[in-house]
């Protein structure tokens, strides 16, 4: 089943293309790979897939129903959940009630209706909540304020916030950026074994051995248009993805 139909999907900034009618797909339990050199329009094609930025032209689809021009959240609450480049954690709650935003999250509540919204919800968003603790190992830190936490252990609160919406579709945002190799090899085992679990995962990442290693299929990026869309082998060997990073005539 396709999971996210991405159409001829476009995002212009004044002059500049950012995203350039990108078409590709995402089956449901895939695992891609989305690179590109620097400023090639990864992270807008992922803003533009998870509402955050409008499309100029195109189309996206989730679960096969439009989702443009839907506001993030609502996405969000329909099985689609992403983290940042620059981690998104406040460093004064706890890091249960960090993980816990991402439950509300998914019942398509602000956190103060959620509140006041009855025994049966709050226990629903603390199961939700302990369920993605325990997934990502934090579960001995959840009443830690997330500032005492490390680098590392605040990327796997991020993506636990994420895994809080039980999500059908995570997007990761360069989860490897600032962790040294073993952690990075960790971390490369853990997004397998969660695309184990049957989750569809994208993932922008500079480290291409990571990309390289986990994922099934490989989109990259150059200047905003789409020159590669295979599995790792073809695209490491594709004369355009080699002339994109390194600048060499074919
Ligand atoms: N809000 C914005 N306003 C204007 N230009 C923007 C905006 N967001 C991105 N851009 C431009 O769009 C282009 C693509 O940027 P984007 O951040 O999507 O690239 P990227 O592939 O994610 O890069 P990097 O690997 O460096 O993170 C860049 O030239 C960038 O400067």
């Amino acid at each position: 089943m396709t999971l996210v139909e991405i159409e001829n999907v476009t995002r212009r900034f004044g002059g500049l293309l950012a995203v350039d009618a990108v078409t590709t797909k995402v089956e449901a339990g895939e695992l891609v790979g989305l690179i590109g050199p620097n400023g090639a329009g990864k992270t807008t094609l992922f803003n533009l897939i998870s509402g955050f930025t409008t499309l100029t032209a195109g189309s996206v689809r989730f679960k096969g129903e439009a989702i443009d021009g839907l506001k993030p959240h609502v996405i969000a609450a329909r099985g689609m959940s992403r983290t940042f480049q620059n981690l998104r954690v406040f460093p004064n709650m706890s890091v249960f009630d960090n993980v816990s935003v991402g439950a509300v999250g998914k019942m398509g509540l602000s956190a103060g209706r959620a509140i006041v919204g009855g025994a049966r919800r709050s226990q629903a968003i603390s199961r939700a909540t302990w369920q993605a603790l325990e997934r990502v190992g934090l579960t001995e830190v959840a009443g830690e304020l997330a500032a005492n936490l490390s680098y590392g252990k605040r990327k796997y609160l991020e993506i636990a916030r994420a895994l809080a919406m039980r999500p059908d579709f995570l997007i990761l945002d360069e989860p490897a950026a600032g962790l040294n190799d073993s952690e990075t090899a960790e971390l490369a085992r853990f997004i397998r074994s969660l695309n184990a679990d049957g989750l569809a995962v994208m993932l922008v990442e500079h480290d291409m051995n990571l990309v390289m290693s986990i994922c099934s299929r490989v989109v990259v990026l150059a200047s905003g248009r789409k020159i590669a869309d295979a599995a790792p082998d073809v695209v490491r060997a594709d004369p355009a993805v080699l002339e994109a990073y390194l600048g060499v005539e074919e």
